[in-house]
């Protein structure tokens, strides 16, 4: 049996007037990767901040792994991994120094160079943050979800601005990250992205969910109101020329 691991009922939250999320509800299944996608400004990033206990509602009842966030709010920081603000990175101190900080400040005890050579950065183990790649800082921010173990990490558009090798190559831990065990939710603006890596995703447009399943099953639920693409699709796009041209493989970035 699944179990559900996140369940948000009839979420609503305003800014003074204004509706960002206009009462939504779905549920997050443990050990899945589930993706929240829709237009600017459709509501994404606060329902996660809300679930994240990092912002209030304005009505609703969120549940995260069995605690209540209204009763329990510090049981759901105990369970749930989010990515820091990059302004928390002292510039000062290293990666391995940054990780040793941030498991003291979460009261953890970890090897901080297991968790570099899980993203692929072990050899950066001495660079600063500002001195890594995009690519590399994002694994990196990815990291820092994972310091405190948790069963439920948050990653707010973690490939934007990347190149199509460091989006796949985050695609990988991010799967691996999952193989473990660990639940994903993910917001991206990149459909492809989505249809690769997510169980299901909800789109939500306007503070509303208005679709929510497996990505083929909304691929098949279109095809079947006899929606066609307008022109033949080549067997290969751009973004396959690029990749086959310049290597798959992770690389010095
Ligand atoms: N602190 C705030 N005060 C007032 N309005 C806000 C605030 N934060 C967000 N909003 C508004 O709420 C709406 C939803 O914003 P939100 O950031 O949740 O959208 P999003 O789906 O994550 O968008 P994006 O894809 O651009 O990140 C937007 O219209 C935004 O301008």
């Amino acid at each position: 049996m699944s179990k559900v691991i996140i369940s948000v009922k009839d979420l609503f939250k305003k800014y003074g007037q204004f509706e960002a999320v206009k009462g939504i509800s779905f549920e997050v299944i443990e050990g899945e990767i589930f993706g929240l996608l829709g237009p600017n400004g459709a509501g994404k990033s606060t329902t996660l901040e809300i679930i994240e206990t990092l912002r209030e509602k304005t009505s609703g009842e969120v549940w995260v792994n069995g605690f209540n966030l209204d009763k329990d709010p510090n049981s759901i920081k105990q369970v749930i991994g989010v990515q820091l603000q990059t302004s928390g990175f002292y510039p000062g101190l290293n990666l391995v120094e940054l990780i040793d900080l941030f498991a003291g400040l979460y009261n953890r005890k970890i090897v901080a160079r297991d968790l570099l050579k899980m993203v692929n950065l072990e050899d950066k183990a001495k660079s600063k943050f500002k001195d890594l790649s995009g690519g590399q800082k994002q694994r990196f921010s990815i990291a820092t979800t994972l310091i405190n173990d948790p069963k439920i990490i948050f990653l707010d558009e973690p490939t934007t601005g990347l190149d199509p090798q460091a989006r796949r190559n985050l695609w990988d831990l991010i799967k691996t990250i999952r193989a473990k065990g660990t639940t994903v939710i993910i917001t991206t603006h990149y459909m492809d992205e989505a249809e690769v890596l997510c169980d299901r995703i909800a789109i939500i447009d306007s503070g509303n969910i208005i679709a929510l399943a497996t990505p083929d099953k909304l691929i098949d639920d279109l095809v079947a109101t006899g929606f066609e693409r307008p022109k033949e699709v080549k067997k290969a796009n751009l973004e396959d020329v690029f990749i086959h041209l310049t290597g798959h493989n992770l690389r010095e970035e």
